[in-house]
This record gives structure tokens, C-alpha cells and sequence, in this order.
């Protein structure tokens, strides 16, 4: 039986677009998602966040469940659109729904955890020169954030400022697989490069209203990047593939600096820096009170001269989930080894672990998750060994508590613990929930 510490945080994660749905409701207005859901052939079967999984009537319903599961802390991010509908004009009734939320949460003794920015971006801000192209991005998200402080400032013990800076930039203007969908690297690094800006900028402006007893960090989905073989090529591969996934987001946060190797081979490709200003690294690496780390799969690469990262993807060994990663928990232990290492000794938090696994509601009205059962419990024995040897690790949230809007993928992949019917909106705790709900009880697990 491994223990975890007396106040391990157990947690679930969703987002406002994911789940939500009433995307016209009390003031909201579009998003970037809303119109490239609605933009043919980017989503499956052309899937959007109308309804999604109706959390914004059903909320109280929904914060029932996190009780029955009886989570610590509840993970959810807040849609900009509802709080900001227009440049510059607040919508008090957009904000009336996160205060009944978190009333909700308090009520029944869960910590409510916000992320900011969870990839919802007004459409106003991006009509206006490209949203994160444009700095004044900057600006238009420390006001939206500042507003969330003030309103709601002291009753969220930890605010996340952004999730995944690496897909709200790279997979979004550089792959082209999320909103807005651009496929210009040089865009992908100067949108990456304002969302870091616009972090630091949150963070001094959080520091400045002095609010009691809460915390401030970001949340980065990090890719372990093994070479494929011994080869000194293979190994430069996987040098780069981790500077594209990880240390281009953990070393100006960090460190203060973007990664050297990374800037010359950037430089080949997207030509001057010229959208990094005086004093901008400064800001992206004020100190921060914790690093979420999103974890989900590894890479590994072997060297490929005509790739723009000199690597190309191998297939691992291990079993895969219905995205298609590999599954490593190994891997997440190293992870959590190498951050703790080359990064930072502050507390960190899981703050998204989890698959997607054929779910079906079987004779008995039941969902028997056993592969997710097994993937969370093997995730958990490498964050129990990285604590066991001193990491400090705080908390661990699913993602996610229900099936959801799974962005590209339209809600053709599950990985809930909590199965959605999007027929009928009837909630069903999967076998995972049911065992989580134990995990939590023992704060153990076998
Ligand atoms: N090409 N490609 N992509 C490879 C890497 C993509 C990594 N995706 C994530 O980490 C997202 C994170 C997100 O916060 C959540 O909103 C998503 O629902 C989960 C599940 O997908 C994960």
C-alpha cells in the first residue's frame, strides 16, 4: 500500500469552453473556439461548445458529483468572454456565474482552483491584430485578470494564469490544430512569447493587490523527449524535440532567458526576435508560488535532417491510449526528477493526468474503466516515488471529472471519470470515479 502526505490535494480539472456550453448566455460572446468549431472541417463531425456538457445550468448538479467523489479541490478555468464581451467592458453577469460556482464549491468544503486563460480567447481580441500577436494582448488580459482578483481575489486559494502556453501558441498559430488555426511558426513564437509577457504582467499585478492566503503559478504541459537510439544524432534530436515541448516555456519562466540552442535554430527559420522587448524576460520569470505540470506522454525521436527540429517521432513500446499516446508513467517520474533538478524546488501540483479509453455504458447502467483505473494508479506510484525521495509535489488532479469537448476531437474521446450521455446530460461515475473516490478516502492507494 503506498500513502501519500496528510494534505495531499486530490483533485479533478475541466475547462469553461470544454464543459460549459450557453455560449450566448448572460452577456457571453464568441470565442476563438466557438468560431473555428463553427469553421468547416476543423472539428470532428463538426462537434462545437454550444452545449457541451450543459455545466452552466447544471453546475450545482455537477459540484454534487466532486462531493460524492470527494475531491479536495476542484480545477476549472474561466471564460474571458463572459467576463470581458467587448474590449474594455465588464460583464458583471458574466462573472455572477463563477461566484455562484465557487459558493457552490465552498459550500461543500472543495478548493475552488482557477485557470485564467484556458484557450477561450474573446473573437474582439483576436479581430484585433491576431489576439496574442498582437502585445496588446498584454494589456486587454492583465485587465481581465486584475478583474477576476478583485472579484474573486481571496475565495480561490490557487490561480492558475494560463494552461498550456505550448498549445495556446505553437499547436494554435504554428501546427494549426487549435483556434485560430495559422500555420506560421514565426506567429506561434510571438504569440508564445505575449502569453508568457502577459503571465508575468498578472503576477505583479497580483503581488500589488497583496491578496491573503492565495497563490499564484502556471500550468505547462511538459513532454519527456528520449533519443530513439545511442547515436550522438538521436540524442541531438531529442535535445531539440525538448527544447520545442519543454524548456522553451520552463527556462524564461525559470531562468529568465530562452533556451540558446533553441534561439539559434529558431533564428534559421523565423528570422529576428524583434518582438522581444527590454525587460520582457524580466517580467516573464517573476517569481511564481507553484508550477502546474500537465502530464500525459513522452517522445521519443531519431534524428531527421529534413524536420525543422532535426526529429522525428518513433512509436514507444508501450500501450496507447484513444489519442494515441503512449502510456509511461516511468516517464512522468522522470520528469518530475529533471524539474526538481534543472527547474525549481517550489511546490508543484499534477494539475492535469489522465486518458481516453473506449467508455460504454455497459447491461448494468455501469462504466467498467478498468485500463483508465490502471493508468491513473501507475501515474500515482511515480508521483508517490518522486515524493518518497523528497520531491516536492502538493497535488494531483484528473483530467477530467466528466467527458467533455475535446477541442479538435469533438467528443469523440472520453476522459472523463464521470461518463457524459449527451443525449439526456445524465452523468454516470464510472468504475475510475468509484476507485478514485477510495484512493481519496485511504489517501493511499494499493
Ligand atoms: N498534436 N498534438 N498535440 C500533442 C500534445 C497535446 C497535449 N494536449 C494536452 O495537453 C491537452 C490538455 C488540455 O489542458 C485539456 O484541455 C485537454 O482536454 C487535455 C486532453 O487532450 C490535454
Amino acid at each position: 500500500m503506498i500513502k501519500f502526505p496528510k494534505d495531499f490535494l486530490w483533485g479533478t480539472a475541466t475547462s469553461s469552453y470544454q464543459i460549459e456550453g450557453a455560449v450566448n448566455e448572460d452577456g457571453r460572446t464568441p470565442s476563438i473556439w466557438d468560431t473555428f468549431s463553427k469553421t468547416e472541417g476543423k472539428t470532428y463531425n463538426g462537434h462545437t461548445g454550444d452545449v457541451a456538457c450543459d455545466h452552466y445550468h447544471r453546475y450545482k448538479e455537477d459540484v454534487e458529483i466532486l462531493k460524492e467523489i470527494g475531491v479536495k479541490a476542484y480545477r476549472f478555468s474561466i471564460a474571458w468572454p463572459r467576463i470581458f464581451p467587448e474590449e474594455g467592458k465588464y460583464n458583471p453577469k458574466g462573472m455572477d456565474f463563477y461566484k455562484r460556482l465557487v459558493d457552490e464549491l465552498l459550500k461543500k468544503d472543495i478548493m475552488p482552483t482557477a485557470t485564467i486563460y484556458h484557450w477561450d480567447l474573446p473573437q474582439w481580441a483576436y479581430d484585433k491584430g491576431g489576439g496574442w500577436l498582437n502585445r496588446d494582448s498584454v494589456k486587454w488580459y492583465v485587465e481581465y485578470a486584475t478583474k477576476l482578483f478583485e472579484e474573486l481575489g481571496d475565495v480561490i486559494p490557487l490561480w492558475i494564469t494560463h494552461n498550456e502556453p505550448w498549445c495556446s501558441s505553437i499547436l494554435s498559430y504554428g501546427i494549426g490544430e487549435h483556434a485560430p488555426g495559422h500555420k506560421n511558426y514565426r506567429e506561434a513564437l510571438i504569440a508564445a512569447h505575449h502569453i508568457l509577457l502577459s503571465h508575468g504582467e498578472a503576477v505583479k499585478a497580483f503581488r500589488e493587490m497583496n491578496i491573503k492566503g492565495s497563490k499564484i503559478g502556471i500550468t505547462l504541459n511538459l513532454t519527456p523527449a528520449y533519443p530513439a537510439s545511442e547515436k550522438e544524432e538521436d540524442k541531438l534530436a531529442a535535445q531539440y524535440a525538448d527544447g520545442f515541448a519543454n524548456r522553451w516555456f520552463l527556462d524564461p519562466i525559470f531562468k529568465g532567458n530562452y533556451p540558446e540552442d533553441m534561439m539559434e535554430l529558431y533564428s534559421k527559420i523565423i528570422g529576428e526576435f524583434d518582438f522581444i522587448k527590454e525587460g520582457d524576460l524580466e517580467t516573464i520569470s517573476v517569481p511564481i508560488d507553484f508550477l502546474g505540470v500537465n502530464y500525459y506522454t513522452r517522445s521519443i525521436v531519431k534524428y531527421d535532417e529534413d524536420s525543422m527540429l532535426k526529429a522525428e517521432n518513433v512509436p514507444g513500446p508501450g500501450k496507447r491510449t484513444e489519442m494515441g499516446w503512449e502510456i509511461s508513467p516511468e516517464s512522468l517520474y522522470d520528469l518530475l526528477k529533471r524539474l526538481d533538478r534543472e527547474y525549481t524546488k517550489l511546490p508543484m501540483y499534477i494539475t492535469e493526468n489522465g486518458a481516453a479509453f473506449k467508455d460504454e455504458v455497459t447491461e448494468d447502467g455501469r462504466v467498467h474503466d478498468d485500463e483508465r483505473i490502471e493508468y491513473i494508479k501507475e501515474h500515482l506510484k511515480a508521483a508517490a516515488k518522486f515524493i518518497g525521495e523528497g520531491g516536492n509535489l502538493k497535488g494531483y488532479f484528473v483530467w477530467s471529472l466528466m467527458d467533455n469537448f475535446e477541442w479538435a476531437h469533438g467528443y469523440s474521446k472520453r476522459f472523463g471519470i464521470v461518463y457524459v450521455d449527451y443525449e439526456t446530460q445524465k452523468r454516470i461515475l464510472k468504475d475510475s470515479a468509484l476507485w478514485y473516490k477510495e484512493v481519496i478516502q485511504k489517501n493511499s492507494i494499493e
